[in-house]
Parts: structure tokens; sequence; C-alpha cells
């Protein structure tokens, strides 16, 4: 896996004219950069997700991976460039987890060659990575939230992406998967970009935060600069409060509703 550069330019969109439920943004990520994106219920952080993934066709601007405009490359080789691991679950509730993580092998397929062998080394070392192995043969219909959650971040793994989009990836994780996941996901060697409820995990995970608001950027920085009182409290509308966590002297944020 090697990681790309993502560089945003202006984008926006609307599902029609007189709507636009996200405006113009623009950053750029170098490879190998970590990018939390929060925001409020409904401030257009999906929205923005499913431009970067191409489900959405921005209304404006480009999207330029390693330099190239991603709605100029084919839906095939985007999807060997791009991975996302999102809220909504596949309904393929019968195949088993193996056959669901080998899925993330379908955009790499050549019809010339045979590399299945390859195919098999890389899924497994998926499974292995989301300790999902003793779950391998089990139908996905009968795994828990968490579980199905680690399986589509294995078949996201197995695709093998320079940028890896994550919808709130820790969904349905207790907190010692949660851990493991961005833990797993801080080590790949390729760009991320990745929705957070969690202010303070995504302060601690992310290299770069971007904070939307009702469909705006409203900052865009570094953890340290952005996930200040002054913009949570005018993202999320509530009172927060910086602390300092000993003995760590780590940042961490609490709220309250407004008095
Ligand atoms: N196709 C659509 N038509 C109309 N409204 C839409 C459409 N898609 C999204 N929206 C609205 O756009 C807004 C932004 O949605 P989006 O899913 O991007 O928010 P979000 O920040 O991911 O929210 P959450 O934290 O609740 O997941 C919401 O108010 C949503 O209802």
């Amino acid at each position: 896996m090697t990681a790309a550069s993502l560089k945003i330019r202006e984008i926006s969109w609307g599902p029609s004219k007189g709507l636009t439920l996200l405006h113009p943004v623009s950053f750029e990520l170098v490879p190998g950069d970590c990018l939390g994106v929060v925001g409020a219920n409904g401030a257009g952080k999906s929205t923005l997700l499913r431009l970067i993934y191409r489900y959405l066709k921005p209304r404006t601007g480009q999207i330029l991976l390693d330099e190239q405009d991603l709605w100029r490359l084919s839906a095939r080789q985007a999807a060997q460039k791009v991975a996302a691991v999102l809220q909504e679950q596949p309904t393929d509730f019968a195949l088993t987890v193996r056959e669901i993580v080998a899925l993330g092998r379908r955009p790499h397929a050549s019809g010339f060659s045979s590399p299945a062998g390859r195919d098999q080394v890389i899924v497994t070392k998926a499974l292995a990575d989301m300790q999902l192995q003793g779950l391998q043969n089990r139908r996905f219909g009968t795994l828990s939230g968490g579980e199905r959650q680690r399986a589509m971040v294995a078949r996201a793994l197995a695709q093998e992406p320079k940028l890896l989009v994550l919808d709130e990836p820790t969904n349905h994780l207790d907190i010692r998967h949660q851990l493991e996941i961005l833990e797993l996901v801080r080590g790949l060697p390729v760009t991320v970009v990745t929705s957070l409820h969690d202010l303070n995990m995504a302060a601690s995970l992310c290299d770069t935060v971007l904070v939307l608001a009702g469909g705006y950027p409203l900052a865009f920085g570094p953890p340290s600069q952005v996930i200040t009182p002054e913009h949570v409290d005018a993202a999320f509308a509530v009172q927060s409060r910086l602390e300092l966590l000993q003995p760590s002297g780590q940042p961490h944020l609490t709220f309250s509703l407004p008095s």
C-alpha cells in the first residue's frame, strides 16, 4: 500500500439547483495525512465523504488524487485507489466474512492473469489485522454490529487503497476495538479521511481536522488550532472547556449546554 496526496478545490454539492448542502470547501493533504472531519448532525460530513469516495459528483470544483482528477478516472481505476468504510453495511448477509473481505479485491481483478494466490494472501492478512480469522467462515448476517464493522474495515484493507475514507469507523465498537481500529488506521501507509463524533479522539488521532457547520467549512488545520472551545461552541451550540489531563498534560474538552 502507498499513500496519495489529496487536493480538494472548491467542491460543493446539492441535490437540486436551489439547494446546496455543502458549500465550497478547499484543502490539501500530503500523502499519509490523517484528516478528521467533525461537525454536528447534518453538518455535511457524510456528504463531503461521499464526494471524496466518488459516490457523488461535485457540483463545482475538483478532487485531485495524486494530481489526477478523480472524475477523469474510470470507476474501476478510482476503486483501485480509494476505499470507503461506510455506516450503511452491505446486505449480502448470506456471504461468509471471508467472501465479504475478498470483495475488496474485485477492483484489482484482471481477465488476463490469475493473481488469485496473491489475493488470498492479502485477504488472509486483512482478516488477521482485524482479528477475524476465527470468524472467517461465519455468515456475515450472524455477526454482531462490531464484528460487522471490523469486517468492513478488513474489506477496505484488502482493497489496498491509497486513500481510505471512513464514516464514523468507531460506531458499534467497544472501547478496546475502537482503540485498536484507530491505532491500525494510524499505522497504515495510506492517506485517511475520517468523520468522527468524538472530538477528543479526533484531536489525538488526526494530523489535521476540518470542522463543518451548516454545510460550510468553519476551520481547518492541526487539532490544537482547530479543536478549540471557540470553534466547538460555534459548530455544536454547546459550552466547552479545554482542560489538561493529569498526569499526561494532554488537552481534553468537556461539554455542557449553554447557560
Ligand atoms: N439527497 C439529499 N436530499 C436532501 N437533503 C439531503 C440529501 N442528502 C443529505 N441531505 C441533508 O443534508 C444535510 C447534511 O447531511 P450529511 O449526511 O452530510 O450530514 P452529517 O454531518 O454526516 O450528519 P450526521 O452526523 O447526522 O451523520 C442533512 O440535513 C441531510 O438531511
